[in-house]
């Protein structure tokens, strides 16, 4: 069984990747005034919000409890975000169903944080949409900051349900990304990666951007 995704619809898929707070929704936004390109933001209404239930704000309370609840939710909303019918030829979306599993659920899993059922379940999930489901990914932009930079821009975003995460984290949070992405030793990268430096404020971001939309946008065309 293969249900096609982007790909089968004849589009191009970036996914752009970082820690907490690097900025991956600021890229975003930056990137939604482009013509023929849609960006799809993270589903973090729905992960605070679920029947009147708060997922996240459980996790972060009590993460042996609620990572399974949290993480499963995630998973069905970014396989949600990545199937859904393209209304652009590029779409640029916020993480991915792989940064979901590779990064949170792992980080939950080696902290002791999940119990080895709930890892072994949402493995068997995540493996067996992976082999059954065309996810399409043709690029991955990541967003390399630091952990204090995410820190700053994390405590001045200020959103409720992180006010508890700590600095270590991010710290944890930033090497399993380094270890995916720029080592390339944890887990299987599912398309090239596109590094851009982003402790720089805002204007020299945006500049960078403007700098590296070719190699962005070049891969749809
Ligand atoms: N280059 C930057 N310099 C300073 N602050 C930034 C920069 N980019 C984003 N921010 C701010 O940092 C916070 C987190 O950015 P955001 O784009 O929401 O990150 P993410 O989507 O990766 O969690 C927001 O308050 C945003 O306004
Ligand atoms: O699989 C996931 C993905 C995200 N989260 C958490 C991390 C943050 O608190 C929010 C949203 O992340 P941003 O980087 O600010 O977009 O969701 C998670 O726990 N599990």
């Amino acid at each position: 069984m293969c249900f096609p995704g982007v790909e089968g619809q004849g589009g191009f898929g970036i996914c752009i990747e970082g820690n907490i707070a690097s900025g991956k929704t600021t890229c975003l936004e930056y990137f939604s005034k482009t013509s023929n390109l849609e960006v799809l933001t993270e589903p973090v209404s729905k992960w605070r919000n679920i029947q009147g239930h708060n997922p996240l704000a459980l996790m972060y309370q009590d993460p042996v409890r609620w990572g399974l609840t949290l993480q499963t939710y995630v998973q069905l909303t970014m396989l949600d975000r990545h199937l859904s019918t393209m209304s652009a030829p590029v779409r640029m979306m916020e993480r991915s169903i792989y940064s979901a599993k590779y990064i949170f659920v792992e980080n939950l899993y080696r902290s002791g944080k999940m119990p080895e059922v709930d890892f072994a379940v949402l493995s068997e999930w995540f493996d067996w949409i992976t082999s059954n489901i065309d996810i399409p990914v043709d690029l991955i932009v990541y967003l390399q900051t630091t952990p204090q930079t995410c820190y700053e821009r994390l405590t001045q975003r200020c959103r409720e349900e992180e006010k508890v995460i700590p600095l270590e984290y991010l710290e944890t949070i930033h090497q399993l990304y380094e270890d995916w992405l720029i080592n390339q030793m944890s887990f299987k990268v599912p398309a090239p990666v596109l590094v851009i430096p982003a402790n720089h404020d805002l204007q020299k971001m945006l500049h960078q951007y403007e700098e590296h939309r070719g190699k962005i946008l070049m891969g749809s065309k």
